[in-house]
């Protein structure tokens, strides 16, 4: 075996597996998994299926993951740069399509950096609906920032928060919740052999007590009737069997969601309740003696799917008129009911200059969702008037400049007028999803769809904005076949000679401008023509090497 696996890993492993242990043990020996998930912003996956440059094979619990073979390198293919696929682990597919995202959701990705998932969310949403991705690691979430770009998504929220202080702005706001919990990664020794040596007996110990305070955040920021997908890539009980059982003892108001999907195994009932284990040091470990062992949860296994070691557990909050109370834990059946929910309703403004920054809250509206459940209280909110973002602390004129000067951009260069409210930080022009939080007092690395900058009075577009774009909404662009040369000089940041009939227009627009650089009708940056010149505007950091 090339992966030196720890010993008391081995040892634990060995007594909660017996007879499969070797199976298990022996599949450490196998190759590896390679995936992409098609970015369906972007592309369907059929689609994709059909300009593929590489073989796919279904990934069978996801619909737009695919197997590629080893020795592929997507990440250095024209495509990638598109935003056309991300390249993710086939088991980490699963816990997204366990939240049953519908349209207009309010999702939250808690743990999301690098932000594999909060694609995965975003392509399900399909620009409706809002997706906030929280990371509290401030490098990683730079990473995440990257890949919601990269990904095209217009309608989500960055932050860099813990998840604690998130509660006062978020209680009872998402109806969605995605904890991919920071774990003991005993999944990922084969994919990440480093992960085999960093891992130390107590590092199960301090993940569950992170675990814990994690999902006890996430549990107050969940609306009543809304999903708590809680995974890991961890094998050990504590991490996942029994953290469900503790979270369910604590919280009556939650039921578990029993889960099938194809390709998936049953989690382990049997190690939830008061079963026990040998640890390391010869002491007994044991789930959380509680009730009966907990159906329901799934895990992926490296010796019976093609992936690594994944938990999954789908956790739904009661509609208030139908929580259990502590006595009658036992009765968790939910039912469709009417409800009545308040909240706070929001506005971000413009902000000092130079900082990302929130300044204020307009106040609370009391919500009224006398109708079926949460969609009633959607199409409330659709009927709210327009706020006013002149924040404090900026001159209403600086605002008002922006503002003229992203109209006038628009009005030049694209064929829609991108939806949502323009909000300005520093010299930085965003466009938020629709009905923006209150994010006051949070680290926010994005407050929306980051669209350009104000330089000398004049709007620059972010290259966020020319990927979240579709071909036709540019006036101005010249198409690439990814497989010339052209393609590939353009993302290395070359200046390309291209005839003007080469230019492709919406109307009669003069050839001369920023113009929208797509790979075989996929936008994938800006670049400015002028006199059979094509000016490179590719960002030196994302540039092809
Ligand atoms: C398993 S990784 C998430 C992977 C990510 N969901 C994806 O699909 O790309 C767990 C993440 O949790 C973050 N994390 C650790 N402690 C956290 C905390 N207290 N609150 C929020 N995130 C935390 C880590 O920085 C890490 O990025």
């Amino acid at each position: 075996m090339t992966i030196e696996l720890p010993e008391a890993f081995i040892r634990k492993m060995k007594s909660l597996l017996k007879d499969e242990f070797q199976d298990f043990y022996s599949s450490y020996n196998d190759p590896r998994h390679y995936g992409v998930r098609i970015n369906t912003l972007k592309v369907a996956a059929q689609q994709f299926a059909t300009i593929s440059p590489f073989a796919l094979e279904r990934v069978p619990w996801c619909p737009t993951g695919f197997y590629y073979p080893e020795g592929e390198r997507p990440g250095k293919h024209p495509y990638y740069h598109a935003g056309l696929y991300y390249i993710q682990e086939p088991s980490a597919m699963l816990p997204v399509e366990l939240l049953e995202i519908r349209p207009g959701d309010r999702v939250l990705d808690l743990c999301a950096a690098p932000g594999g998932k909060t694609t995965q969310i975003a392509a399900k949403l399909q620009g409706t609906g809002l997706v906030v991705a929280n990371d509290n690691q401030a490098e990683r979430v730079k990473a995440l920032v990257k890949n919601v770009e990269m990904a095209g998504i217009r309608n989500a929220i960055v932050l860099n928060e813990l998840p604690e202080k998130m509660i006062t702005h978020f209680a009872d706001y998402f109806d969605k919740i995605l904890i991919d919990a920071p774990c003991s990664g005993e999944g990922m020794f084969r994919k990440e052999p480093e992960m085999a040596a960093q891992w130390e007996k107590h590092s199960v110990e301090r993940c569950s007590a992170l675990q814990k305070d994690i999902l006890e955040s996430a549990a107050m920021m969940l609306t009543e009737g809304g999903r708590i997908v809680y995974s890991t890539c961890t094998f050990s009980p504590e991490e996942n069997e029994a953290m469900i059982v503790s979270f369910l003892k604590r919280h009556p108001e939650f039921r578990l969601v029993p889960v099938q999907a194809e390709g998936c195994s049953a989690g382990r009932a049997d190690w939830s309740g008061p079963t026990s284990w040998k640890n390391d040091d010869g002491r007994e470990g044991s789930g959380i003696p509680g009730p009966a062992p907990l159906p329901g949860t799934v895990r992926l296994w490296p010796h019976l799917v093609r992936g690594e070691g994944h938990f999954a557990a789908v956790l739904e909050k009661a509609h208030a008129a139908h929580a259990a109370s502590a006595d009658e834990a036992e009765e968790r059946d939910v039912q469709a009911s009417v409800y009545i929910r308040s909240a706070d309703e929001h506005t971000l403004s413009v902000s000092h200059a130079g900082q990302i920054k929130v300044n204020a809250a307009a106040g609370r509206l009391a919500r009224k969702a006398a109708g079926p459940g949460k969609r009633g209280h959607k199409e409330a909110e659709a009927g709210r008037s327009r706020r006013d973002k002149n924040g404090k602390g900026k001159p209403k004129e600086t605002f008002m400049a922006a503002t003229a000067a992203w109209e006038a951009f628009i009005k030049e260069h694209l064929t829609v007028h991108p939806p949502g409210e323009l909000v300005v930080y520093g010299d930085r022009l965003y466009l938020t999803p629709a009905y923006p939080p209150a994010l006051d007092g949070l680290k926010v690395s994005r407050p929306g769809w980051y669209v350009g900058t104000i330089r000398h009075n004049r709007f620059i577009p972010s290259h966020a904005l020319a990927m979240g774009l579709k071909a036709e909404e540019a006036v101005r662009r010249v198409n690439l076949s990814s497989q010339s040369m052209e393609a590939v000089n353009y993302l290395r940041g070359d200046t390309l000679p291209v005839a003007e009939v080469d230019i492709l227009r919406a109307g009669q627009c003069p050839a001369k401008g920023w113009c929208l650089v797509c790979i075989d009708g996929y936008a994938a940056g800006w670049g400015k023509w002028q006199d059979g010149i094509l000016k490179n505007e590719y960002p030196p950091g994302w540039r092809m090497t």
